[in-house]
């Protein structure tokens, strides 16, 4: 059974449909590839997928528990890194990764040494009792990805996982992810970033208008053997997405008069 599951998925805003007939299944050892233009849906999908928002339509399974039903639940067997998510300024990551490890049921014994782990790997032991408002914003991002895998779920969801880290953790991070993947959990990266997602995922949905328009492989023999997906074979990504997206190639779009840069005396 694929670790999740997603059919028929719509939710609107309003008069906005962010998300619109959204389908598609991941397995264990993928990491998958959210990627698509701003407002394309792919948060919208992610707060479906862990219980914080209620669908219109559509059918969805995480675990094989049922997030729109009993959120909880979801919330606690999964690992999940919101976009622009922040950790609470009045706390220090030590505090703020104790009261997550609680929450997630970890013992205290494993979350002090999950902290440690996690300190270590990112860089931040020193700033483990610092209030978090005295942190920089690629410090707190640090502290954001530790709270994710604290308690080493089977499946985590990350929205831009790289924003606001620096070049050496930006390495780090994503050859954390590729491992702890093939580790044989599910990792699901929502970015808008296609060299990383060239670079890490297993495979990659590109969604627009709410729904994914195409899904590639990317890699030969895919970790995932279920899975039926055209390989990426000789395009670049770029190349897909840019054709896939608005069914036209924005390379040929009208430049932005009045932006161009001011030519060299
Ligand atoms: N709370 C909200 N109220 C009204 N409209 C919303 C709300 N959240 C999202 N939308 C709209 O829904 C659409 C999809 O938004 P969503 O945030 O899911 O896209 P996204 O793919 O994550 O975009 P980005 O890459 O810019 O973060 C957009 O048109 C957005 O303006």
């Amino acid at each position: 059974m694929s670790v999740i599951q997603v059919d028929g998925l719509a939710k609107s805003y309003g008069t906005v449909d962010a998300v619109d007939e959204m389908a598609f299944a991941v397995e264990r050892g993928e990491l998958y590839g959210f990627l698509g233009p701003n407002g394309a849906g792919k948060t919208t999908t992610i707060r479906v997928l862990t219980g914080q928002i209620q669908p219109d339509s559509g059918t969805v399974s995480v675990l094989g528990t049922d997030p729109t039903a009993e959120p909880i639940e979801t919330r606690h067997r999964v690992g999940i890194l919101p976009e622009q998510g922040s950790p609470p300024s009045f706390l220090t990551p030590r505090e703020f990764l104790e009261f997550v490890g609680d929450v997630r049921g970890l013992e205290p014994d494993r979350v002090a040494e999950q902290t440690a782990r996690w300190a270590e790997r990112l860089g931040f032991e020193s700033k483990l009792d610092t209030l978090h408002t005295d942190l920089s914003r690629g410090q707190q991002q640090k502290v954001m990805i530790s709270q994710a895998f604290l308690h080493e779920p089977d499946v985590v969801f990350i929205d831009e996982p790289l924003a606001n880290l620096d070049p050496l953790v930006q390495e780090q991070v994503k050859r954390f992810l590729v491992s702890y993947a093939a580790g044989d959990n599910a990792v699901f990266v929502s970015t808008h970033n296609i060299d990383v997602a060239e670079e890490i995922c297993t495979r990659v949905g590109i969604v627009t208008d709410g729904r994914i328009v195409t899904e590639r492989s990317l890699e030969g023999d895919s970790s995932a053997d279920s899975v039926d997906c055209e390989p990426l074979g000789d395009d670049s990504l770029l190349d897909v997405f840019l054709e896939r997206v608005e069914g036209e190639d924005v390379r040929d779009a009208p430049s932005l008069e009045g932006l161009e840069a001011p030519a060299k005396r």
